[in-house]
C-alpha cells in the first residue's frame, strides 16, 4: 500500500498500531530525531473529512497537557496524514490485561481525574468530543512526561477528534440545540440523549465518561453483551445509576447526579467533579505515590524475573560445584591424580550468562512463573557455597599439590590432599 518512501523524506512507516472507522494509525521512525512517532492516515478520496477536523483540533489543543503533541501534517497522492507523538497503550487494552479486566479504585480515580481535565480542555476550545470511550484515551510514556521546555505533562491523553462538534458560535455562546441531531458515538458509551437523537452537549461527554468509569471498576457494563443499539438503549434506561453505583463510594453517585442534572447548554462544574473523586481517593487512603495497576504488574513481573535469575545463578553454581566434587572423588579413587577444569570466575560467569539468556527467552513465553523468595534462596545458596569452598580449599591448601597446564588448557593437578 505504501511505497516505502518516507513521508516528507522524514518519517518512515513501521507497523500498523490502530485501525478505526476513519483511518489507520502507524508507528513510524523520525529519521531526523530518531524517535518513534504515530502517523494517522485517511484516504484522500474519503468524502467525510474527519482528518481535516482532527488536524485543526489537535493543533488548537497544543496548550493542553492532556493531548498528543502535534508534529506535522500533509498529504500525498493517496493519503492525508497527521504526524504526532506516539503514546503507549490505550485504556481499553490496559484494562483488558488486568485481572478480571478491571482497574482498582485507585487507578480508576486517578485516570478519571485526568480524563475530566482532558475533556474540559477540549470543551474550552469550543468542541465536544461525542465519542468518549477507553480506546480514545492513551497513556503517555513516563519518559516523555515533560516537554522539551520542562513543563510536566499529563499521563493520560485524549485523542481521535474525528467526531467532534463545535458547540460554541463565533461569539463564544452555546449554539442552539437542533431539534433532531441523530445518533453519534459508540453505542456502549453513548449517553441516552444520543440514543434519543438529541443534540449533544458538554454533559454528554461526561455521561459517557461515567459509563467508562463504571466499566473500568466493574469490568463490564450491564449491556456489555448486547450488540443491538436499540436494546442497549433500553438496558441503559432500565439500569439506574443507583444500581450501577451501589458498591462504590458515595462520591460516584454524587458525580452522576451532577452531570445528570445538567441541561444541554449548562457548563459542567469540572472542578467539583475532580474534587469529588479526589476526596474519595484520599478517604480510601491513597496518595500521590499510589501506583497505577499496570505499574504494579510491571514491578511484580520484574521481581519475578530477578528471582528467577537468582534461582538460576544459584543452580548453576550448585551444578558446577557438584561436577567438580564428583569428578574429583571419582578420579582420586582411581589413580590418586585428578584433572580439574579450570573453572575461573570468568568461565562460570560465561556459562551463567548464557543460561540466564536462555531463561529470559523461556520466561518471555511463559507467564506463570512462580515467585521465589529470594532471601531464602540467598540463604540456601550460601550454605552450599561454603561446602564447595571447603573442598576447593582442601585442594589448594595442600602443600604437596603441583599443577601443570595441559595442551587443552585444563589444569592437571597432582593431588595429595587429606581426602585422598
Ligand atoms: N498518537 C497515538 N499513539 C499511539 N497510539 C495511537 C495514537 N493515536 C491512535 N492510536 C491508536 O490507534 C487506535 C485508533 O485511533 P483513533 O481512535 O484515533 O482512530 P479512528 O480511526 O478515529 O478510530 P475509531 O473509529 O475506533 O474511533 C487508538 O485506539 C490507539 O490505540
Amino acid at each position: 500500500m505504501f511505497s516505502g518512501t518516507p513521508l516528507k523524506q522524514r518519517w518512515t512507516l513501521l507497523n500498523k498500531i490502530g485501525r478505526g472507522g476513519f483511518g489507520e494509525i502507524y508507528s513510524a521512525l523520525d529519521l531526523e530525531t530518531k524517535e518513534h512517532v504515530a502517523v494517522k492516515m485517511e484516504r484522500i478520496d474519503r468524502h467525510k473529512r474527519a482528518l481535516v477536523l482532527e488536524n485543526s483540533i489537535i493543533r488548537r489543543l497544543q496548550e493542553s497537557k492532556h493531548t498528543t503533541k502535534f508534529i506535522s501534517s500533509g498529504r500525498n497522492t493517496e493519503y492525508k496524514y497527521i504526524v504526532m507523538e506516539l503514546l503507549g497503550s490505550n485504556l481499553w487494552n490496559l484494562k483488558k490485561n488486568q485481572p478480571n479486566s478491571r482497574f482498582t479504585l485507585a487507578t480508576t480515580i486517578k485516570l478519571s481525574v485526568e480524563m475530566i481535565s482532558a475533556i474540559e480542555d477540549l470543551h474550552k476550545i469550543g468542541y465536544i468530543h461525542r465519542d468518549i470511550k477507553p480506546g480514545n484515551f492513551g497513556i503517555r510514556n513516563s519518559r516523555r512526561s515533560k516537554t522539551e521546555e520542562g513543563i510536566s505533562q499529563s499521563y493520560c491523553c485524549i485523542f481521535d477528534f474525528g467526531l467532534c462538534h463545535k458547540y460554541l458560535d463565533s461569539d463564544g455562546k452555546v449554539k442552539p440545540a437542533r431539534e433532531k441531531a441523530g445518533f453519534r458515538g459508540t453505542a456502549r458509551y453513548a449517553s441516552i440523549n444520543s440514543h434519543e437523537g438529541m443534540e449533544l452537549g458538554r454533559r454528554d461527554d461526561l455521561l459517557s465518561l461515567f459509563y467508562m468509569i463504571i466499566e473500568m471498576l466493574n469490568g463490564e457494563l450491564p449491556w456489555h453483551r448486547i450488540k443491538n443499539q436499540e436494546k442497549i438503549y433500553h438496558s441503559k434506561k432500565n439500569n439506574t445509576n443507583k444500581e450501577m453505583c451501589k458498591d462504590l463510594p458515595e462520591e460516584f453517585t454524587l458525580f452522576f447526579e451532577h452531570i445528570n442534572g445538567l441541561k444541554f447548554e449548562d457548563e459542567p462544574n469540572y472542578k467539583y467533579l475532580r474534587k469529588l473523586l479526589t476526596e474519595s481517593y484520599i478517604k480510601l487512603g491513597f496518595d500521590e505515590n499510589t501506583k497505577y495497576d499496570w505499574e504494579i504488574n510491571q514491578e511484580v513481573k520484574s521481581q519475578k524475573r530477578k528471582s528467577q535469575k537468582l534461582k538460576l545463578k544459584k543452580k548453576n553454581s550448585r551444578d558446577s560445584k557438584q561436577i567438580i566434587s564428583s569428578n574429583f572423588l571419582e578420579d582420586i579413587d582411581k589413580k590418586n591424580e585428578i584433572i580439574l577444569p579450570s573453572l575461573s570466575d570468568n568461565n562460570i560467569q560465561q556459562i551463567n550468562e548464557k543460561q540466564l539468556e536462555e531463561a529470559d527467552e523461556t520466561e518471555a513465553s511463559s507467564s506463570t512463573m512462580e515467585v521465589v523468595d529470594s532471601s531464602q534462596e540467598e540463604a540456601d545458596g550460601g550454605m552450599e557455597s561454603n561446602e564447595f569452598d571447603k573442598i576447593f580449599k582442601m585442594i589448594n591448601e595442600d602443600n604437596n599439590s603441583q599443577s601443570v597446564s595441559t595442551h587443552s588448557g585444563m589444569k592437571k593437578t597432582s593431588c595429595k590432599c587429606i581426602i585422598c
